[in-house]
């Protein structure tokens, strides 16, 4: 089935997707950070989706039903907010983790791996995540990433995204979910097969909460698909058309993260076909 799947296999797949967002404009509910509340609805509403931000426990049992996808982010975490992420989580629609630092205490990692019991569709995270994540849900015996912590540093990466392949492969595997490690190449699997994702730009990481972005528009991708069965590639899709808006942002004489988050989000408004088509870089890993 693979062996289909040429560069422009994808490129058609990932205008599909976006195309149907932008026709169907999915009603997506994050649970979302502080942080990344602005800019996730914005990437969301450029992008053809309908955003929005609720917490409330009081709402979120009769709301969330209501949703095409959700987004479950942990990066202000509280107390108040995990039994909503649960119940969103819980909903029935399809969902996505952003386990935001999840390495940065024992409440957060807990909050990640409750969550993970309650069967992400996807889990996307950078790879100091990706790897604190594994390390603790696949047990020490099996993990390879015992030096996650020690060079932790918050809700940004400390490792290079090839860093997590092995540990993102082994926790898809264990959980079901696909597992997306973001970076300069953005690695999914499903735990036996690997797609790279080479759209971006270094500079993405300059802006606070694109990966949280990121995260929101794989749920609008996942909204769209009726079938459910190639998340991977839907969740690549999502990574690629975000990471080609980062390009094409840069291109449109951003000089830092505050111009390239508006011209970021001005391209993701802005893709065509053409562009989409021809610039999406997705492949398969070997
Ligand atoms: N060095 C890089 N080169 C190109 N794109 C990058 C690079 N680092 C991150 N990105 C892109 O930035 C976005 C956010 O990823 P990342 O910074 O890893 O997440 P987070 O914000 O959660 O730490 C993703 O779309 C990713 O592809
Ligand atoms: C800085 C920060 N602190 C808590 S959440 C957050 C935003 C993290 O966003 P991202 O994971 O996309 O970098
Ligand atoms: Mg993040």
């Amino acid at each position: 089935m693979d062996e289909e799947r040429t560069a422009a296999w994808w490129g058609r797949r990932a205008w599909e997707l976006l195309s149907a967002v932008r026709a169907r404009a999915p009603l997506v509910h994050c649970v979302t950070n502080l942080v990344s509340m602005d800019v996730a609805a914005n990437a969301l509403l450029a992008a053809g989706a309908s955003p929005a931000m609720v917490h409330s426990l009081r709402e979120v049992p009769e709301f969330t039903p209501r949703c095409d996808a959700v987004c479950v982010n942990v990066g202000t975490l509280s107390e108040g907010w995990l039994p909503s992420m649960r119940a969103a989580a819980s909903a029935g629609r399809p969902w996505v983790l952003d386990p935001v630092a999840a390495g940065a205490s024992e409440f957060r990692m807990e909050a990640c791996l409750s969550l993970l019991a309650l069967r992400p569709a996807v889990v996307r995270g950078n790879a100091s995540e990706i790897l604190a994540l594994a390390s603790r849900s696949l047990a020490a015996a099996a993990s390879s990433s015992s030096s996650s912590s020690s060079t932790f540093k918050g809700a940004d990466s400390t490792h290079d995204s090839g860093d997590a392949l092995q540990d993102a492969k082994a926790l898809a595997r264990s959980t079901g979910a696909v597992i997306a490690v973001s970076g300069a190449v953005d690695y999914v699997t499903d735990g036996e097969r690997v797609v790279g994702v080479s759209n971006g730009v270094a500079m993405m990481q300059k802006i606070t909460a694109t990966g949280c972005a990121a995260t929101a528009l794989i749920a609008a991708f996942l909204a769209v698909v009726e079938e459910p069965s190639d998340v991977m590639a839907v969740a690549a899709c999502a990574l690629a058309v975000f990471g080609l808006a980062g390009e094409i942002g840069m291109e449109s004489g951003a000089k830092g993260p505050a111009s390239l988050r508006m011209h970021l989000i001005d391209a993701l408004y802005c893709l065509d076909e053409q562009t989409v088509t021809s610039r999406v870089k997705i492949s398969l890993h070997s």
